[in-house]
């Protein structure tokens, strides 16, 4: 018999981390209002919701790994919004934050979930922060609630 994982949307009893960016909060606030709703309708109590508010997306995996690695979260979700400009610097800022990002996440060996848009116009972020492509804030969210959920799994 195949033993199959995968896990469940169940986030009763589930504490989430939440870094969120400053940087085109008006974008940034619409995604965690989605992650809050997405997180309340699948169980998570919001007394074990805790948010962290950084200036950019380059520093959500600073404030990321330290809540990973306090061990008190079963998910972290990170948000953020990356609008390019007329420089390189869009670049920049998007690899290093889904290089730390994911860094964290394999080295602490918590999910920590990478909820940042990175767009070329202001029009793609705001059809992705809750309008017409949904929002990335809400699958962010459900992503964390079904990783921490796989994790214990397999970790029993
Ligand atoms: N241009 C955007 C930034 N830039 C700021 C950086 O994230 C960082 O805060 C700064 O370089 C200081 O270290 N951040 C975003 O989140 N989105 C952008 O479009
Ligand atoms: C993504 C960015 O850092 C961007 O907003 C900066 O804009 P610019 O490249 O025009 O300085």
């Amino acid at each position: 018999m195949t033993n199959i994982f995968e896990g469940n949307l169940v986030g009763t009893g589930l504490k989430v981390g939440i870094v969120v960016g400053r940087f085109n909060e008006f974008i940034t606030g619409k995604l965690l209002d989605g992650a809050l709703d997405a997180l309340k309708r699948h169980g998570v109590n919001e007394s074990e919701v805790d948010i962290a508010w950084v200036p950019g997306a380059f520093e959500l995996p600073l404030i990321a790994q330290k809540m990973a690695f306090s061990k008190k979260y079963d998910a972290v979700i990170t948000l953020g919004t990356v609008i390019r400009g007329a420089t390189p610097h869009f670049d920049y800022v998007c690899n290093e934050a889904a290089k730390g990002i994911n860094a964290t996440a394999l080295a602490s060996g918590i999910p920590v979930i990478f909820g940042v848009l990175t767009t070329d116009s202001i029009e793609q972020a705001i059809e992705r922060a809750g309008t017409k492509a949904g929002n990335k804030g809400w699958d962010s969210a459900t992503a964390a609630i079904e990783m921490a959920n796989l994790c214990r799994t397999i970790e029993q």
